[in-house]
């Protein structure tokens, strides 16, 4: 692996009694991009507040850059990180310049990079416009404007394409890629992202403060083991595929006239396709393995059905009094 940026060793972070954050490990390499996803309340704001060191964690190790984030060195830290926090809010009576001003010299950077960041977002057009004349995307760009002052070696971008219309979410990754390509580490934080899969290197999937799943999307569908989609256009009869697929476990569909979809197990890939071009009778065919989003809803489903089970089990345990909620 690359220089560790990130390394957390079984961190928590408890709030009281809520457990936001429960033993979760995880390593960040140089020029590395996390996809940190999520449901509403996993823990992945905390996640960044602890890796910003912000807040500390009660558990466990935690180091950025080989440093505690919260330690002695956090100042000199900061100055190597960016965030983009979620609904990011600035002083609405200040111009897009005026802000971008403001924390460069809070991050103890020259105003000169002012201007080549507002145009680097797509903002030079309102830079002299009060933020409050800003539409959301706006606020977004500007956001991220911020967030790249003072060159950081690694970005926290939380929901960063929320508001954002698809030629700006375009550019985002866009500029996502560059910085990877220039060894800068980054963490792009949302519940799932489409399209997100070609822009990072490895997806963590929390779940109720645990991670749930954590690897390169190759990895993920490994170790979730769903079946590859293959859509076709056939003459042949479904049945008959049925017949002719069953001994490598196919499942066949049909979603409309001489139109069927087969949900195929991966390791059965190859042999499928050959058999289905053998036929002679396919007339168009579509492959799509597993996406993030069906990967992320097969993780995040197992840890719903195994908190169901446990509020189920913890009732019928309760006796005659127990509440299922
Ligand atoms: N300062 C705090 N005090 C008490 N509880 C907190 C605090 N910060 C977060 N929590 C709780 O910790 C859990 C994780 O919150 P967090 O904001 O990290 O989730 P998230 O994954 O970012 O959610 P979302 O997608 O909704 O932004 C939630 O139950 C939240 O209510």
């Amino acid at each position: 692996m690359t220089q560790c940026v990130i390394e957390m060793a079984g961190v928590s972070k408890r709030f009281g009694k809520l457990t936001a954050i429960n033993d979760v490990s995880l390593r960040l390499g140089e020029g590395e991009v996390l996809g940190l996803m999520g449901h509403n309340g996993a823990g992945k704001s905390t996640s960044m507040k602890l890796i910003l060191g912000l807040i500390r964690p009660s558990d466990g190790e935690l180091r950025v850059f080989g440093h505690d984030p919260s330690g002695a060195e956090a100042n000199d830290l900061r100055l190597r990180l960016g965030y983009l926090p979620e609904n990011v809010q600035f002083y609405e009576q200040l111009s897009g310049h005026e802000v971008l001003r403001y924390f460069a010299r809070l991050k103890r950077v020259g105003h000169g990079v002012v201007d080549t960041l507002l145009e680097r977002v797509g903002l030079t057009h309102a830079m002299h416009r009060r933020v409050k004349t800003y539409s959301k995307g706006m606020r977004q760009r500007l956001g991220l404007a911020q967030a790249l002052i003072g060159e950081p070696r690694l970005m926290l971008l939380d929901e960063p394409t929320v508001g954002l219309d698809p030629m700006a979410t375009r550019d985002f990754y866009a500029m996502v890629d560059e910085l990877r390509g220039r060894g800068v580490s980054v963490i792009l934080c949302s519940h799932v992202l489409p399209g997100v899969e070609r822009h990072i290197d490895r997806a963590a999937i929390l779940g109720q403060g645990r991670l749930l799943a954590s690897g390169s999307i190759d990895e993920l569908r490994e170790t979730a083991n769903l079946p590859l989609v293959i859509r076709l256009r056939t003459a042949q009869a479904p049945e008959t595929l049925a017949m002719q697929l069953q001994p490598y476990g196919v499942r066949v569909g049909q979603v409309g006239m001489g139109r069927l979809e087969l949900a195929v197990p991966t390791r059965a890939k190859v042999d499928v396709l050959r058999s289905l071009m053998a036929g002679g009778q396919v007339e168009d065919i579509d492959l799509e393995p597993p996406t993030l989003e069906s990967l992320y809803a097969h993780f995040d489903g197992t840890i719903r059905q195994e908190s169901k089970t446990e509020q189920v089990s913890m009732s019928a345990n309760a006796g005659p009094e127990g509440v299922t909620v």
